[in-house]
């Protein structure tokens, strides 16, 4: 698949489900999108996109690194420059990703996201599947890899979209699409058998309407898979931070595990269950050469790591389960 025709790409896959009722509303959205996408930074990825080694890779994985080509499908000067279009792209937050034996060591281990995710979940095979918040698409491709019949991430951040592509290019047949929209701009299909969304809800204003349109996505019997910041506390304890928590601006919402069954619940979901609880860690978190800003470490307070550098508990993140 191109960048030239991601959204074609799309719209044929699309066809033979009930997406494809959504579609005027879908391609007026993505119609949208692109006109608005002429920023400088965007027209430079797009462009980058071009300069990737325009040659079939001949291994592919979708493993815990996602892996696609051999080093030696390159020879020396392709590698230097693949090597500096991937630059272009920093930084580069959630993977791993080899592309033709670029490692690209992102900021967050992904990987063990998934791993902890993946024994909890209905099985993906047969199933269609929505992940919103996808970031740069690694988990897609960990989805693709269990069989899903068709994989859809959403995310609005654009850079994230043009990291996506600089894989999918080589993966053209794989049923597995980016449509860089939030939430709040699909229209409720009511199509997917799983959606999946991880690190995203704390990042939404009114989390409940966040959960409400996760729902509505969803056929009868569809699985949620959500991930998110948890605080320890009962069913009445949500933590709302301040301007900041953990340095990050727009975080509104931190409920405990209680309290977030009982959103679940009250949004009409059923059986919701916790399946996994976990504290990040500076070794799933951190700087890399691919994303050298600032990271976890440096947003826990030096003194004492089981708090965040404005005071708060520092991040602890569970996953849960629920059916429409
Ligand atoms: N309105 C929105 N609609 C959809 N996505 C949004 C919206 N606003 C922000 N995002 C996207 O949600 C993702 C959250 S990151 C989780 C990535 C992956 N899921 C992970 O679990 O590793 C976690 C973090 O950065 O804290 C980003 O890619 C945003 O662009």
């Amino acid at each position: 698949m191109s960048i030239n025709t991601w959204k074609t790409d799309f719209y044929r896959a699309t066809l033979d489900s009930d997406l494809s009722q959504q579609l005027n509303n879908l391609a007026s959205a993505l119609n949208a999108w692109e006109d608005k996408s002429q920023h400088a930074d965007q027209k430079m990825w797009r462009k980058q996109l071009s300069h990737l080694p325009n040659i079939n890779p001949s291994v592919f994985s979708l493993g815990d690194i996602v892996t696609i080509g051999a080093e030696d499908d390159l020879v020396e000067g392709e590698k230097l420059r693949l090597r500096q279009v991937l630059q272009n792209y920093m930084p580069w937050r959630k993977g791993p990703f080899r592309l033709f034996g670029v490692d690209i060591n992102t900021e967050w281990r992904s990987d063990w996201k998934w791993q902890r995710v993946i024994p909890h979940i209905d099985k993906l095979e047969n199933r269609r599947v929505l992940d919103v918040g996808c970031g740069s698409g690694y988990h897609l491709f960990r989805m693709a890899q269990e069989n899903a019949t068709q994989v859809i991430g959403i995310d609005p951040t654009a850079l994230f979209f043009y990291q996506f592509h600089c894989f999918k290019r080589y993966l053209p047949t794989i049923n597995v699409h980016y449509l860089p929209l939030g939430v709040e701009d699909l229209p409720a299909t009511n199509c997917f058998d799983t959606v999946f969304s991880m690190g995203v809800l704390y990042h939404r204003l009114d989390p409940l309407l966040f959960l409400k349109q996760l729902k509505q996505q969803l056929v009868k019997g569809g699985q949620l898979v959500l991930e998110t910041l948890v605080i320890d506390g009962n069913q009445q304890q949500v933590l709302m931070p301040g301007e900041r928590y953990a340095q990050m601006r727009n975080v509104y919402f931190i409920p405990s595990c209680e309290a977030m069954l009982v959103w679940l619940k009250k949004v009409g979901f059923n059986d919701p269950k916790l399946v996994d609880m976990n504290t990040t860690t500076t070794d799933e978190q951190r700087t890399t050469e691919w994303m050298p800003n600032h990271s976890l470490s440096n947003f826990l307070d030096p003194e004492d790591k089981a708090k965040t550098i404005e005071g708060y508990p520092s991040p602890k993140r569970a996953t849960f389960v629920a059916y429409k």
